[in-house]
């Protein structure tokens, strides 16, 4: 097992953000954390990522686990290599191996986008981080997996592109690279798709598809269309705690799911969300709350357009 968490618990004063979620990861699963606004999703990042520390339960990582998808291998059970990484910083998840991209734009934008990646694979190497003073002939290697990396996320023609001039679409992939340039293990992806136009998402759609075939990936997103294409498994928070965990299509037909997140989307006759609401959603988005269509613009679930 990759990761494991055990009675994953976080409370803000009276509210409890996620609550006992005990959930595990295999090496190479690409996950999507789905559910309403306010149901713990960044909570869960924030914890596994060390931003926030638990007020109760474990995390265990296990890098080491290996093999392919489903493998048998000790690990994040409490044997062979797993690492306890319930009380880690930022700074010791990523060095662990778990990297991830953030829901507002995380980059300078006034910095090349090259320069954005190689900034990111320089900071993620131990030993020289932010030895800027350094000869830059001793960075070169930082510029080679940049460049590797920008080509990976088709934004090669764009490597002396000021970052703030990219379209928004653009400025996702380029955050999903930012988080490659650490040599992750795992990957976190919080809404990568949310503001991109509908052209765009295909693109970034493309992109974690790509990232996923050598990478273990979770992915917190509201457009189902997404989710139910590319995800091997889909776990379900509502209110801090874990209702549903499974594959795509289990998860679309269970009814404590439909009735929290789904609204209908996925049944038999019926491909939008909103069952009977007025809420309506675009391009797989489904409803809740107040989401609306908003002159063809992709709005999330549950929320503001962004
Ligand atoms: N730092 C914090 N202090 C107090 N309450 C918080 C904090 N962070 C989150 N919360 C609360 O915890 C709950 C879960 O929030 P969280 O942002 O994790 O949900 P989410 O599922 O990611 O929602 P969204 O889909 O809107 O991003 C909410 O009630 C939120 O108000």
């Amino acid at each position: 097992m990759l990761l494991e968490t055990e009675g994953l618990t976080k409370r803000f004063g009276g509210i409890t953000a996620v609550d006992g979620v005990d959930f595990a990861l295999e090496t190479g699963e690409l996950c999507s954390i789905i559910g309403p606004n306010g149901a713990g999703k960044t909570t869960f990042f924030n914890l596994l990522t060390g931003v926030l520390e638990p007020s109760d339960g474990r995390i265990r990582f296990d890098p080491e686990s290996g093999g392919d998808a489903g493998g048998a291998s000790a690990g994040a059970d409490g044997t062979g290599s797993a690492i306890d990484i319930t009380a880690a910083s930022p700074d010791e998840t990523a060095l662990a191996g778990i990297h991830r991209s953030y829901q507002i734009t995380n980059l300078f934008p006034t910095l090349s986008v090259l320069e954005n990646v190689r900034v990111a694979a320089q900071a993620s190497r131990g030993s020289d981080s932010w030895k800027l003073w350094r000869n830059v002939a001793d960075f070169e290697d930082h510029y080679a997996e940049a460049t590797r990396i920008l080509e990976r996320i088709g934004l090669a023609g764009e490597a002396e592109t000021v970052t703030q001039n990219l379209s928004h679409g653009e400025k996702r992939s380029l955050e999903i690279g930012v988080a490659l340039a650490g040599n992750p293990d795992l990957l976190l992806l919080d809404e990568p798709t949310a503001g991109v136009s509908s052209e765009g998402v295909d693109d970034v759609v493309a992109l974690i598809e790509d990232v996923a075939e050598d990478h273990s990936v979770m992915l917190i997103e509201h457009n189902m269309e997404v989710v139910m294409d590319i995800s091997d498994r889909i776990a379900v928070l509502h209110r801090g705690e874990l209702i549903a965990d499974g594959p795509p299509e289990d998860v679309r037909g269970d009814e404590a799911v439909q009735e929290a997140y789904l609204g209908g989307y996925g049944r038999e006759g019926s491909e939008a969300a909103g069952d009977g609401s007025d809420d309506e959603a675009t391009d797989g988005d489904v409803a809740d709350g107040d989401a609306a269509a908003d002159g063809g613009r992709r709005v999330r679930a549950g929320g503001e357009p962004r």
